[in-house]
């Protein structure tokens, strides 16, 4: 009879397991992961970051440590460009594609040595820890450690001559940018999306005094901007449902009906709320269309902790006919997002022009159908968060010259936060990241924002 061994673990996995339960291993392990699956899957990082159905190592992280991921991968992506432009210099030859993780490891130890207040060393640790732990990494822990060592003492040379805006920006966009704003105002844009937005909250009512409450100052009617960014839940007021974050441009469009108090107000696609709960706080009957269920479940969830009640309908409105006529319509239709990369760093990485034209076309097919259940007299509000022109302007334009029986009724500068920048000479409304300087201290910007009011006659 043979005598039976007990297998020992493999040194491989003893390796594994004492690394993973290293301090500060487990994130910047999710944080490769994830960046990987943005940058090279092309996959919407708010879906790996969604704490239902996103990434599993993102889920079973702490709170603090998916904070922290959620910062350097935002960082990451920020500076993109910035960061492979570096990797390129110091590395002598490009890695090639099939090595696991490496350019991952290599981005996200960049990111924090030049962008985050994290020390190099921590970095380069974890870094070449992390290149251990990968099979396919593993022959290249050396270079890792190399690289990031050099990065570390040669720091200042290698970042002195960086044009981060045009290396951010993926050339095509930024020339589009160009094409539609000029080059200073291009660079503008592409500067505003190096930072994290600030935290807007739009307040039911006395924004004065919950500005107070929070630390934050009042940057025009109902929106409250926090100095310090924190965790939403835990604020005041966040139980109560006395507001909702939503940028200060976003805050705009909804209030471009006027006042809505007692009006039938479809709010066409409409999760997951802002909007809505604009609307609804404000007095209107509000039915919130949506094609995607899951999203209109969140926009419900929302107006609950809001105490707003509105109808809502999943449907796609392309295949939806109301019973009834509306009195008023806002279309916030589907589009780019180019508008909110400072929210959505992952924007410029993972759009492609293509994905603009289909846009495009489901933007005029939605506008085309819905403008006619409005009332006559009645008032539409057109908006996309997008930067292109072909989204906003055009779309309007094209929309007026095959589609009679409809006027633009032009919006002024106090219904655009006073801000005469953000109103254009047709009268439609367009605001942009690199506008709204800092206020008392509090930092500026807005998302960029298009709406067009028109009424049908
Ligand atoms: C820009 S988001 C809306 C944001 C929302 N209005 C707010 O303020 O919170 C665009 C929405 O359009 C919805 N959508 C896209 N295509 C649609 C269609 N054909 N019919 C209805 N909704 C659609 C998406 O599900 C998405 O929720």
């Amino acid at each position: 009879m043979t005598k039976s061994h007990r297998p020992s673990k493999p040194k491989n996995d003893q390796n594994a397991a004492k690394l993973a339960d290293k301090p500060g291993f487990a994130s910047r392990k999710v944080a490769a992961d994830i960046l990987g699956n943005v940058v090279h899957k092309r996959r919407p990082l708010d879906g790996e970051l969604d704490l239902a159905g996103g990434h599993s190592g993102f889920r079973a992280l702490a709170a603090n440590d998916r904070s922290l991921v959620r910062a350097i991968v935002g960082t990451c992506l920020r500076h993109h460009g910035e960061i492979a432009q570096i990797l390129d210099w110091v590395l002598d030859r490009p890695i090639p594609e099939k090595t696991g993780r490496v350019l991952d490891i290599l981005h996200v130890a960049v990111g924090q040595m030049l962008f985050m207040d994290i020390p190099d060393r921590a970095a380069v640790s974890l870094a070449v820890d992390l290149a251990q732990s990968d099979r396919r990494a593993l022959p290249y822990k050396g270079l890792v450690n190399g690289v990031l060592r050099r990065l570390g003492r040669e720091k200042d040379e290698l970042t002195g001559d960086l044009d981060a805006d045009l290396l951010n920006t993926p050339a095509w966009l930024f020339q589009r940018w160009v094409a539609a704003y000029g080059e200073t105002k291009a660079r503008g844009i592409a500067k505003a999306h190096q930072s994290e937005a600030a935290l807007d909250l739009t307040v039911k009512e006395n924004a004065e005094s919950w500005a107070q409450q929070l630390d934050g100052v009042v940057i025009g009617a109902g929106t409250v901007r926090l100095k310090q960014k924190s965790a939403v839940e835990q604020l005041d007021g966040f139980d109560q449902g006395a507001w909702w974050v939503q940028d200060a441009a976003a805050s705009l469009p909804a209030r471009l009906l006027g006042p809505v108090a007692g009006l039938n107000v479809a709010d066409l696609c409409a999760a997951p709320g802002g909007k809505t709960a604009q609307l609804a706080s404000s007095g209107a009957h509000v039915t919130a269309i949506d094609i995607s269920a899951s999203r209109l479940k969140r926009l419900a969830e929302n107006m609950a902790r809001l105490n707003l009640s509105v109808e809502t309908v999943a449907a796609d409105l392309r295949a939806y006919e109301p019973a009834a006529r509306f009195d008023a319509i806002l279309l916030d239709a589907p589009c780019s997002a180019t508008g909110t990369i400072r929210r959505h760093p992952d924007v410029p990485l993972i759009k492609k022009p293509q994905d603009i034209e289909k846009l495009i076309e489901i933007q005029s097919d939605l506008l085309g159908k819905v403008a006619y259940w409005v009332k006559p007299g009645g008032m539409i509000v057109y908006c996309t968060c997008s930067l292109e022109p072909a989204e906003g302007e055009d779309q309007i334009a094209a929309f007026l010259h095959s589609h009679s029986g409809f006027e633009i009724v032009p919006i002024a500068a106090d219904e655009a936060g006073g801000r005469a920048e953000a109103v254009t000479k047709d009268g439609y409304l367009r605001t942009l990241p690199s506008q709204l300087a800092e206020i008392d201290g509090v930092q500026g910007g807005w998302d960029g924002f298009f709406a067009a009011r028109l009424r049908r006659l």
